[in-house]
């Protein structure tokens, strides 16, 4: 068994929540809610800038110009991703620049971008790798799940296409082989280090769209809501 064979083992209770999460079955019957997937594009316009600057902060790490190329490669990738998919969507939606500028990015989306930027500046090189593999891998399986079972005239064929397309395959390809090779050559600790990293950012991405699809934002303290302040409880006796 590969490495990464080893990680999608390890993780499969995780990757079974995503593909079974209504986010992705009502986005193959193309009756996911609008305002659902609207927001969720602007969250992922967000994502996928700070998921750009975590490739760069990992690709200066990279042992070689070759490795660095590649994720330079994909950072530039999730950029060009992110204006041609995300502008798609937007003009559909009508949400203008200064609409997107206005929207600060979810719990959600912050708490994924300040763990990969973190095991980007402050993991080693093998780490960083690990939390960055789910991005590309679990958006490649989703993405020909959800192709496998789209409806004709899906309106989000154009999210369907990019993540099971031949573009993407290829840089998830590159990313799964580097990722082989890290494990291949890790000792024990850096491998439990990597499979860490692995597991938290699968976490994540189950988190990404369950957040999205229920519409989250920061959770506000009761107060704010004009909900009763906390009750305080009965007196405690310390014996
Ligand atoms: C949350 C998230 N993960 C992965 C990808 C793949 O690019 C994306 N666009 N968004
Ligand atoms: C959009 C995107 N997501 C992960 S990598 C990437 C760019 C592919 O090169």
């Amino acid at each position: 068994m590969t490495f990464t064979q080893d990680l999608a083992k390890q993780t499969a209770d995780l990757w079974q929540q995503i593909y079974d999460m209504p986010f992705n079955r009502d986005m193959a019957l193309g009756t996911l809610r609008r305002d659902v997937f609207q927001g969720y594009i602007v969250q992922d316009a967000h994502y996928l800038e700070g998921f750009a600057r975590a490739l760069s902060l990992a690709a200066a790490k990279a042992p070689s110009a070759d490795v660095l190329a590649q994720l330079a490669g994909s950072a530039t990738g999730a950029i060009h991703v992110e204006r041609e998919l995300h502008a798609h969507y937007m003009g559909l939606f009508g949400v203008s620049d200064s609409a997107f500028a206005a929207i600060q990015p979810s719990a959600a989306c912050d708490h994924y971008l300040s763990f990969l930027l973190r095991s980007a500046a402050l993991g080693d090189f093998p780490e960083a790798v690990a939390a960055l593999l789910p991005c590309f891998w679990i958006y490649r399986e989703v993405g020909r799940d959800i192709a496998k079972h789209s409806q004709p005239s899906n309106p989000y064929a154009a999210w369907i296409d990019t993540y099971s397309g031949e573009a993407f395959d290829e840089s998830v390809s590159r990313m799964l082989a580097l990722t082989d090779r890290l494990g291949a050559e890790a000792d024990g600790p850096t491998k439990t280090r990597m499979e860490r990293a692995f597991r938290r950012a699968c976490w994540h991405e189950w988190r990404f769209w369950d957040s999205a699809y229920h519409m989250e934002d920061w959770a506000q303290p009761p107060a704010a809501q004009g909900a009763p302040a906390y009750q305080s409880g009965p007196p405690v006796s310390v014996p």
